[in-house]
């Protein structure tokens, strides 16, 4: 019987954390093998240097907003946005079966599932230790693994489950309905087929009256609509920045005129990937494109 040749995949965490489960919605788990990393610079030393196929990074949240180094490992590493996922974040802190909130002094978890939860956190008096960790997965394995009393951590249910620790407080987060948008990441100029109709852009602008607005002005005109604007320092050229946005777009083709008369107005451009909104959160075509093109 053939084997199946699974496809390699960079996440920061392990086995139950959100960036695994953005995977599994994303991909399915079959065809699968996760390329576990200690951090996002990991990730993409991972798909650079082909120990992994493809990547999945969070990019932002809706309590946490953007997660900015991630936007400069993309663009650093000339990475492409072929596809995206919203996955909904419910956090929980949980521990040990024999403790009770009442035991706990040190709560340990990623840095931005902390953040999204800092409202809740600022309510434990303050020689309460909050602790920024790994992976959120990785946190709670620990606190299983070492059998550390009077530690939490703060997951995802799943995470609880997985590594059996006691939920003590549940959906803990800022706001009830909180996403993180995920991308898909592969290297560049590898072939894709995909209906498209959103794209990550980056530009630099000459320091003059007028040149974002009249940026703006030219997607108005090509009615492309502007989904996401961030500005990120340009290290190197103090208090210069670069502008990092996301469109949609019905046409094609206009959208292809656009980037031709943006080329020509803004000091550099870059497209950081075109793909389709996934909204719906769909299953992304790219594995089927792989077998197709690998004979597998
Ligand atoms: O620690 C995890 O489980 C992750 O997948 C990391 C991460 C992130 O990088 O934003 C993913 C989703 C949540 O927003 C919190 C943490």
């Amino acid at each position: 019987m053939k084997q199946q040749v699974k496809t390699k995949i960079a996440i920061q965490g392990i086995e139950s954390s959100f960036h695994h489960q953005a995977t599994n919605m994303l991909l399915g788990e079959e065809q699968v093998e996760l390329v576990k990393c200690e951090s996002f610079q990991e990730v993409a030393n991972q798909l650079t240097g082909y120990k992994s196929d493809f990547a999945v990074m969070a990019i932002e949240n809706t309590i946490a907003g953007s997660i900015l180094p991630n936007y400069n490992l993309i663009d650093a590493y000339d990475l492409e946005i072929i596809d995206e996922v919203y996955l909904n974040i419910q956090m929980h802190l949980m521990a040990l079966g024999e403790d009770s909130i009442h035991d706990i002094k040190e709560v340990h978890s990623h840095p931005v599932a902390l953040l999204q939860c800092k409202e809740y956190l600022r309510k434990f008096p303050p020689q309460f230790k909050v602790i920024e960790g790994k992976d959120t997965a990785s946190e709670a394995k620990r606190i299983k693994e070492q059998n550390l009393r009077g530690v939490a951590a703060i997951a995802g249910e799943q995470v609880a489950k997985e590594f059996g620790l006691k939920i003590l407080d549940s959906n803990i987060q800022s706001m009830k309905d909180n996403k993180t948008r995920f991308v898909l990441l592969g290297r560049k100029q590898e072939k894709r087929v995909n209906k498209v109709n959103k794209a990550s852009l980056k530009f630099e602008l000459y320091h003059e009256i007028g040149s974002l607005s009249n940026v703006l002005q030219l997607f108005s005109t090509f009615k492309i609509n502007l989904t996401k604007i961030q500005s990120l320092p340009i290290i190197g050229e103090p208090w210069q920045y670069a502008f990092f946005v996301d469109v949609l777009f019905e046409d094609h083709k206009l959208f292809e005129e656009v980037t031709n008369v943006l080329e020509k107005a803004v000091k550099e451009l870059k497209v950081l990937g075109v793909y389709r909104h996934n909204k719906e959160n769909l299953k992304s075509e790219v594995l089927k494109v792989e077998l197709v093109e690998n004979g597998k």
